[in-house]
C-alpha cells in the first residue's frame, strides 16, 4: 500500500497525543497571534478529544504574542528582552486557548517546564505527577518553556524537543509536530529542487539539508524536528510533521505531512530521561575492550575496563562513557562516588573481592542503566 493511500493508524489509534505547535503557525503576518489559526487548532484538538484521545499541546507563541502589546517590531535579541516578551505574550496565549477550548467544554491548564524539570529526576518525577492528575482530570495541559526564568545555559530554546520529551514524560502513542511547512523537504523548501518526503522509516537512512532558515518568528528551523522525531521514534513513538492549516487532516489519519515510523523499542522513562534529558555529572574513560564489551555485549561496565574518571558525581548520578579517543559511546547511572573510584579503576573483580569484600557492588555501571549513544549512519 502506498504511503499516500493508507490511513494514519498511528495517529488515529493513539490513546494519547502530543500535538507542538510552533510559533509560525500562530501568527499572522505582522507577528501578532491569529485568532483564525489558533481556533482552527482547538477546534481540531477538541475533536480529536472527543473521538476519546487525551491530548497535550506543546504550544510555543508566547514571545510572538507579547511583540505587538510591547510595540516591538522584530523578535527581540537579547535574554532579559526574549523573557519580557514571553511574560507578556504567554499570559495573552493561555487565555486565548482557555476561551476557545471552554466553547467545547474544556479546561485547559498551563504547565511550564526548564530543562531541569526533564533533566533532574526528582523534578521530572513532579512534572509526571502533575500530567497525571490533570489527565484524570479531564484538563487539556498546555506546556511551554518556561521562558522568564530560563537562560541560555539551561534552555531548550525550541520546542520541538521538549514537545519529544514531553511525549515520553507522558507516555504518549503518538507525536504531531505541527509547523509553517507542510512537511520534510530534501532541502529547504525555497529551493527548486527540493522534493517533498511522505514517509521515514528510518531517520538514521535520511539525507536531507535541514540548513535553510526557518521563519521569522520559529526557533530550530527543520533540524530541532528532525532531533525531536529522532527522540520519540527511536524509543517507538511515531511522528508526523504537517503544516497547523491541516492540522485537522493530520489528526484524523489524512496522509499529509510526513511520517515517521517508530523505529526502537518502548524504552522505561528512567531510560529516557537517561538518553535526552539528564544532564551528566562526569566521565568514565574506557579502554578499548570495555568500549567493545559494551557496544557489542551489552555488558555491565567493571572497574577493570576504566582508565580514567573525571568529575565529581554521587553514586546513582549520570555520567558519560567514553572512549579513550575521547568518543561518547553512551550514558549510565554511576553505583559509586566519584572520589570512591580511582582506588578501583584498572582492579579486577577478584582483587577489589580480596580488598573490599566479596559484597561490593561489582558493576560501576550496570547494562540496564545504560543507554549507548545513537549513532548517525550518514550525516544529514
Ligand atoms: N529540509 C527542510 N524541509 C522543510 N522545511 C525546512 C527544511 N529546511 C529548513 N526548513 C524551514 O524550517 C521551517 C520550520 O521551522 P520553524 O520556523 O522553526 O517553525 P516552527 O515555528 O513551526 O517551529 C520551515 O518553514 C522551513 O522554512
Ligand atoms: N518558548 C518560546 C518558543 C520558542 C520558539 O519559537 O519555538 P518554535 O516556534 O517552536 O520554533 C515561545 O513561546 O515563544
Amino acid at each position: 500500500m502506498t504511503e499516500a493511500a493508507r490511513l494514519r493508524t498511528e495517529i488515529t489509534s493513539a490513546h494519547r497525543l502530543v500535538v507542538k505547535v510552533g510559533s509560525s503557525s500562530l501568527t499572522d503576518a505582522s507577528g501578532r497571534l491569529d485568532p483564525t489559526r489558533l481556533e482552527r487548532l482547538v477546534d481540531a484538538l477538541a475533536a480529536a478529544r472527543s473521538r476519546g484521545q487525551d491530548v497535550v499541546l506543546v504550544s510555543s507563541g508566547a514571545m510572538a504574542s507579547g511583540m505587538l502589546p510591547l510595540g516591538l517590531r522584530h523578535r527581540p535579541r537579547d535574554l532579559a528582552s526574549k523573557q519580557a516578551a514571553a511574560s507578556v505574550g504567554q499570559s495573552l496565549l493561555v487565555g486565548q486557548y482557555g476561551r476557545l477550548f471552554a466553547k467545547h467544554g474544556l479546561v485547559v491548564g498551563q504547565v511550564l517546564l526548564t530543562v531541569e524539570d526533564v533533566a533532574r529526576q526528582d523534578h521530572y518525577r513532579n512534572a509526571l505527577r502533575t500530567f497525571t492528575r490533570l489527565s484524570e482530570l479531564g484538563v487539556v495541559p498546555i506546556v511551554n518553556e518556561n521562558d522568564t526564568v530560563a537562560t541560555h545555559e539551561i534552555r531548550f530554546g525550541d520546542n520541538d524537543r521538549l514537545a519529544a520529551l514531553v511525549a515520553h514524560l507522558v507516555g504518549a502513542d503518538a507525536l504531531v509536530l505541527l509547523s509553517d511547512v507542510d512537511a520534510l523537504y530534501t532541502a529547504h523548501p525555497s529551493s527548486p529542487d527540493a522534493e517533498r518526503i511522505g514517509l521515514v522509516a528510518d531517520l538514521d537512512e535520511l539525507a536531507v539539508d535541514t540548513n535553510g532558515k526557518g521563519s521569522e518568528v520559529g526557533t530550530g528551523g527543520m533540524e530541532t524536528k528532525l532531533q525531536a522525531a529522532r527522540i520519540a521514534t527511536a524509543s517507538g513513538i511515531p511522528v508526523v510533521l504537517a503544516s497547523a492549516d491541516a492540522v485537522a487532516e493530520a489528526l484524523t489519519g489524512e496522509p499529509v505531512g510526513t511520517l515517521f515510523l517508530a523505529t526502537g523499542k518502548r524504552r522505561s522513562r528512567k531510560l529516557l530521561w537517561l538518553a535526552y534529558a539528564s544532564v551528566t555529572k562526569g566521565e568514565l574513560v574506557l579502554d578499548a575492550g570495555a568500549v567493545r564489551a559494551v557496544i557489542d555485549r551489552k555488558a555491565s561496565l567493571l572497574p577493570a575496563g576504566i582508565v580514567a574518571v573525571t568529575g565529581q558525581f554521587q553514586a546513582g548520578d549520570p555520567v558519560r562513557l567514553v572512549s579513550e579517543a575521547g568518543q561518547v559511546i553512551a550514558r549510565g547511572l554511576v553505583n559509586y562516588d566519584s572520589d570512591e573510584l580511582p582506588a578501583m579503576i584498572g582492579r579486577s573483580t577478584k582483587e577489589l573481592a580480596e580488598t573490599l569484600g566479596a559484597h561490593f557492588d561489582r558493576e560501576v555501571v550496570h547494562r540496564d542503566d545504560l543507554v549507548l549513544k545513537q549513532r548517525k549512519k550518514k550525516a544529514s
